[in-house]
């Protein structure tokens, strides 16, 4: 098969570990006979630096023109420093995300065997976990009109919107998701206090009536933060909204042993888009310890996006040997144990496709 990818490894560790995926992407394609054709564009800060925007239209074309986006992480201390700052990296992410139409950010959680142990919560409540939490992404908060301050600047102000729509076909997708899978949804809100809560929830238990072999429960994303660390076994699919999707994944990727190990996929229209959960890590940055494996198995996401199941489960038991042979960065290493370089993971995943 021939696959273009765009390539969009942006700021901080994101080169980094973007080059460590294709590096297991290329090797798949020598071993399963595809050819692979990447095609590079700016993102980020490192766009606002070339041309002064952080999502220019170059890159836009060069998405909508490829099978599927690999994307790696945006964000610079610069701008986080400076809240001030007129043109953002961030806006780039969410004007990405908006104008490709992704609004549903699909991001499994589940542990690796061989990490049980590592992971910094005791391996008995950690064990059994599989759920993906499938995140809302072009609404809520981050989207919502007026945003701003007031004239003396001593006020701020954010909105958060949901239409009907725009609720049903993420629920849509949730759903669809829970019926493949062992046919149990949750759905988080905080709909004890926010309107868009309760239209959250009226419009699932309307969408539920479509769906009769799913269970459905409802938990307001106060509890959730607590129950996903206390029993993530309980949970098969989550369905929240757009900001609540995003502190929920960051805290259950402790259950897999670092940010470091969380994959998504941003589905929506024509092209899909893979992504670490993860940010630019700029204290790594340049020095080669970041966990590439986040990257790494976004990239197998990829590949089962395009029906390449075959391949994407190849780049999945690579990433298992690796992890059970201790072939870990130092986000996973135990106290003493020899943490390996972003690129050592890289070449030992890519060694075992
Ligand atoms: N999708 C994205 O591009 C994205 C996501 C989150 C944050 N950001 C941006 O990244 C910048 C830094 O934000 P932050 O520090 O809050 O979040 P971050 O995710 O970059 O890092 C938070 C912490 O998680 C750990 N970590 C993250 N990635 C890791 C990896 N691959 N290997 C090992 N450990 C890892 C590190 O301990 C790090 O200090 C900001 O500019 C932020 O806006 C971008
Ligand atoms: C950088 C930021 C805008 C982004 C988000 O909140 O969506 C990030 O945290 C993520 O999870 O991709
Ligand atoms: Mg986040």
């Amino acid at each position: 098969m021939d696959v273009k990818i765009a390539l969009l490894a942006g700021d901080g560790i994101g080169p980094e570990i973007v080059a460590e995926a294709t590096k297991v992407l290329d090797r798949v394609a020598e071993k399963f006979g595809h050819k692979i054709e990447y095609r590079p564009a700016l993102v980020g800060a490192a766009a606002i630096d070339a041309v002064g925007d952080p999502y220019p239209d170059e890159t836009h074309a060069v998405c909508l023109a490829a099978d599927a986006v690999l994307f790696g992480a945006i964000g610079d201390p610069k701008y986080d420093n400076d809240p001030t700052a007129k043109v953002r990296p961030e806006q780039g992410l969410l004007r990405m995300r908006k104008s490709l139409g992704l609004f549903a950010n699909l991001r499994p959680v589940a542990l690796f065997d061989s990490l049980a142990d590592r992971s910094p919560l005791k391996a008995e409540v950690v064990r059994g976990t599989d759920f993906i939490c499938v995140r809302e992404l072009t609404g809520g908060i981050y989207f919502g009109r007026p945003q701003g301050r007031d004239e003396e600047g001593a006020r701020a102000f954010d909105t958060c919107t949901y239409t009907v729509s725009e609720i049903e076909r993420v629920l849509h997708v949730a759903f669809r998701l829970a019926v493949s899978r062992r046919r149990k949804l949750t759905v988080v809100d905080k709909a004890n206090v926010l309107e868009t809560s309760r239209l959250w929830r009226e419009t699932a238990q309307r969408v539920a009536r479509e769906y009769p072999e799913v269970a459905v429960d409802y938990m307001f994303v106060d509890n959730a933060a607590m129950q996903i660390i206390r029993q993530p076994a309980y949970f098969d699919v989550i369905v929240t909204e757009n900001m609540f999707g995003d502190i929920l994944t960051d805290e259950a990727s402790v259950i897999s042993g670092s940010l470091g190990m969380l994959s998504s996929a941003s589905v929506g229209a024509e092209v899909a888009l893979f992504e670490p959960i993860h940010g630019s890590y700029p204290q790594a940055a340049g020095k080669n310890i970041a966990n590439p494996m986040a990257t790494i198995l976004s990239a197998a996401m990829l590949l089962e996006h395009l029906g390449l199941d075959a391949e994407g489960r190849a780049v999945r038991r690579a990433v298992d040997r690796a992890l059970a042979e201790g072939v870990v960065t130092e986000d996973l290493a135990a106290p003493g144990e020899k943490a390996r370089s972003t690129s050592e993971v890289g070449d030992y995943v890519a060694s075992q496709i």
